[in-house]
């Protein structure tokens, strides 16, 4: 019997540890058999509107969650999306990406699992919530060495 790609959901705050559990993940299954989404290509807002806007990446209207539910039904149907791409780097979008699922696709971000017809496209589904004293802590490195925030900021 054939079967589709296996769809992992890897969802939590920032800096829950989303992405270094999703890094191991692939790791153990072999880099060339995992595609990785990350839910942040789906914001809708760049950092500077959402300053102006007074919202954070978390509200779900920050983000094209209408585009995200059919974007993994594709996926999990094994039909490749043209993606998003948001970066952290510089707070903007940049062009779109052709993207085909592996045998594996990792979904990693905030908002994964908002509707029902999302959480049905998983057939593994993790949550991380650290203790929030620690997710604190975790926050800072990544904000501060790649995404531009002094601590105070953070
Ligand atoms: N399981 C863990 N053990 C130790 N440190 C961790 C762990 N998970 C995350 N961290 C630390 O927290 C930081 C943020 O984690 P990250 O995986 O980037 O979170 P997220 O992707 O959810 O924003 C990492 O750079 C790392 O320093
Ligand atoms: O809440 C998050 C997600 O972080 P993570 O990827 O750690 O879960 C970030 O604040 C937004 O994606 C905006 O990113 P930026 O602050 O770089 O504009």
């Amino acid at each position: 019997m054939t079967h589709g790609p296996i769809l992992l959901g890897v969802v939590g705050d920032s800096a829950a540890g989303k992405t270094t559990l999703t890094r191991g993940i692939a790791q153990i299954l072999g880099e060339a058999n995992v595609t990785v989404i990350g839910t942040d290509d789906y914001h809708r807002y760049d950092r500077h509107q959402r300053a102006e806007l007074g919202l954070t990446a978390l509200h779900p209207d920050c983000n094209h969650l209408d585009i995200m539910q059919p974007h993994l039904a594709l996926l999990r149907s094994g039909q490749p999306i043209l993606k998003p791409i948001y970066s952290h780097k510089t707070g903007t979008f940049e062009p779109p990406q052709y993207v085909k699922p592996n045998q594996f696709v990792v979904v990693e971000g905030l908002l994964g699992y908002s509707t029902r017809a999302m959480r049905d496209c998983y057939d593994i589904k993790v949550y991380l919530a650290p203790p929030e004293s620690l997710r604190e802590t975790w926050k800072i490195k990544p904000d501060t060495l790649k995404r531009g925030y002094s601590e105070a900021q953070v």
